[in-house]
């Protein structure tokens, strides 16, 4: 994968900012509605499945269409080998690449999932992951399922963000850091600071259901996707190996709580998981050897009501 330019001159991994931020909201060239958007996502991004789950939570699969992309990219980025014909449904591509370079014949990053294609205009509205699932809670909330949760309510808003900015700085983008540095020290306070995370979350998730008490939101599926992925990836691809997530009671319980809920084992698919990054990510794992392991029992009783 190019990380190049992702890698500062001190050896650290500066993820590079997101392309397309256009945002799908009322009264704006890209207002929402059913049929027009597809999510394009991989089940093995941690950034993708936060889409995925979402959509499903909130009952918008007939509303956002989905292609998923193979889990193995090669070095022309993600396939459409998945699809019939080993093409997207929707455009025709082979690449996801097409899509980007369909919007911004210039662009010249990686070519990253999620991202939401706008059928009406032929082009890339935005790639901008942490928004993405902001949008389908309060954007697309006229078309939420009956009976579907909250997971953005107004009351809890401005903790939700503060958490959300903790997580992507504790564990969900610190993980990377500590996977692709280029240097001991860089990778050192990375994987303090995701210990550190884990040992606060472990408190937390003692005395609290979700993070932000009884109601599932937002938040809960971005810890989540960087959670399921912990043991199989993270412990050792890239060396996050002080403790397991096994080894945390609460956040163990708190993960299996979410994982045995439809939305959430429906877009989990730990092969998926485990063959995109340890055969995708040569730079880390020049073998592609794919661990057999571990041995976890994501559907043993979680106990927390
Ligand atoms: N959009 C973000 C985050 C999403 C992201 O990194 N997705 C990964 C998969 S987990 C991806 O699509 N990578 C494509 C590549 O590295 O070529 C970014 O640009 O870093």
């Amino acid at each position: 994968m190019k990380l190049g330019r992702e890698i500062s001159g001190d050896g650290r991994f500066v993820r590079q900012p997101n392309r397309f931020t256009n945002r799908i909201e009322p009264d704006s060239p890209y207002p929402p509605g059913p049929g027009r958007y597809h999510l394009y996502a991989s089940y093995a991004c941690p950034w993708a499945q936060r889409s995925l789950i979402v959509r499903q939570l909130l009952g918008l699969e007939d509303i956002i269409g989905l292609t998923v992309v193979d889990p193995i990219r090669d070095d022309k980025g993600w396939r459409f080998t998945l699809s019939p014909g080993d093409r997207d449904p929707v455009t025709g591509a082979s690449y996801l690449s097409e899509l980007y370079h369909a919007t911004d014949p210039e662009y010249f990053g990686r070519y990253t999932v999620p991202c939401i294609w706008d059928t009406q205009t032929e082009r890339l509205v935005t790639n901008d992951y942490p928004q993405l699932t902001i949008t389908l809670e309060t954007a697309f909330a006229p078309w939420h399922a009956a009976g579907s949760p909250d997971l953005y309510p107004s009351r809890l808003r401005r903790d939700i963000d503060a958490m959300n900015d903790w997580l992507y700085g504790g564990i969900n983008n610190a993980v990377y850091e500590a996977g692709f540095s280029r240097n001991q020290q860089k990778y050192e306070d990375a994987v303090t600071r995701v210990f550190t995370t884990l040992d606060r979350l472990e408190e937390r998730l003692t005395t609290h259901r979700f993070l932000h008490g009884d109601q599932l939101t937002d938040s809960d599926v971005r810890l989540y996707t960087t959670l399921a992925r912990f043991d199989p990836v993270y412990y050792s691809h890239f060396k996050c190996s002080i403790r397991r997530l096994t080894d945390y009671p609460a956040l163990w319980a708190y993960a299996r709580d979410l994982y045995q809920r439809p939305a959430f084992h429906n877009t989990t698919d730990f092969d998926q998981i485990k063959r995109h990054y340890f055969i995708t990510q040569t730079n880390v794992n020049p073998s592609q050897v794919v661990p057999v392991g571990p041995a976890l029992d994501w559907d043993a009783p979680h106990g927390r009501g």
